[in-house]
């Protein structure tokens, strides 16, 4: 199967109360954990690439990595651009052959976010490219830059519901509560926003700093209407702490598939409970 666009499986997600996940690809091994997780739970998902991480792998790799996934699976599979800064990388990845952007416009003004994200949209949907929008702005550390609390804030439902219908996004992220990285504390989801914003929009809503939200905070969130949730530092912490794990108690080893093999396996389970918890497993 050919690398599809979030419409493939977006709009069932809304209208059936569960949502897919989004989890980012940093490597070979999170695409694999990613990917085995999945077939195993015969869900749908989106392979998240930030441009940090695309500078890391390659375009080329990203591509092919993604594209060799869809075809061992038969998933429908969605390659998404994650937090896109510019029109242009947007387009350059379409070129490339990612099937889904995001166009982060959040650290700019509402009518020039509206503005760009609309140009985005206009050039995506010509390709059959899905594209996600952003409003307000979500603290934490996203691709090594930090948002401290302070800066972070709340989208305003009204705003969303203008944006969505300003600009024609396939799903829109709003800040409402969640944060990049691992949580100090418990976060204060503001579901009473989401549900303003999904009830007033026919697309779903996303959550970003989908790590270490608690079971019942993500099962509330999706009740509320998102329909998209994006993971990637619980997969980073599994990976660092198996490969942590093997090295503290064999330190001559060299060879990396005896750290990697236990690194994808834990990162792999992560993914399978975050699948089973968003009801997303069967939907494929
Ligand atoms: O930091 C990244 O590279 C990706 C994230 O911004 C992603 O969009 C996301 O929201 C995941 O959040 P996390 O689970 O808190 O890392
Ligand atoms: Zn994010």
């Amino acid at each position: 199967m050919p690398l599809v666009s979030m419409n493939e499986f977006l709009p069932k997600a809304k209208a059936n109360k569960f949502a897919v996940g989004q989890f980012n690809m940093n490597n070979l091994e999170f695409a694999q954990a990613i990917t085995e997780a999945a077939m195993e739970e015969k869900s749908p998902f989106i392979f998240g690439v930030s441009e940090g991480a695309l500078k890391y792998m390659g375009m080329e790799y990203t591509v092919a990595i993604a594209e060799a996934a869809a075809k061992k699976s038969g998933l429908p599979i969605a390659l998404h651009l994650d937090h896109g800064s510019s029109f242009e990388v947007a387009m350059k990845c379409i070129r490339a052959g990612f099937s889904s952007v995001m166009f982060d416009g959040s650290h700019y003004g509402l009518e020039e976010n509206i503005a760009l994200t609309k140009e985005v949209v206009k050039a995506a949907r010509a390709m059959g490219v899905s594209v996600e929008g952003e409003l307000g702005t979500i603290g934490g550390v996203e691709d090594d830059i930090s948002v401290d609390e302070e800066h972070a804030s709340l989208a305003k439902p009204e705003e969303a519901i203008r944006f969505y219908e300003e600009t024609g996004v396939d799903c829109l992220a709003i800040a409402v509560g969640t944060a990049h990285g691992m949580y100090k504390g418990e976060p204060k989801i503001h579901y009473d926003i989401i549900q303003k914003v999904t009830d007033a929009i026919p697309v779903p809503v996303v959550l970003h700093g989908g790590s270490g939200v608690p079971d019942e905070a993500i099962r509330l969130s999706i009740a509320a209407g998102v329909g998209k949730i994006n993971v990637n530092t619980e997969n980073q912490v599994a990976c660092t702490n198996a490969i942590r794990e093997v090295l503290a108690a064999n330190g001559s080893v060299y060879d990396p598939r005896k750290y990697l093999t236990p690194a994808r396996n834990a990162m792999k389970a992560v993914v399978q409970e975050k699948i089973r918890l968003f009801g997303s497993s069967n939907q494929a």
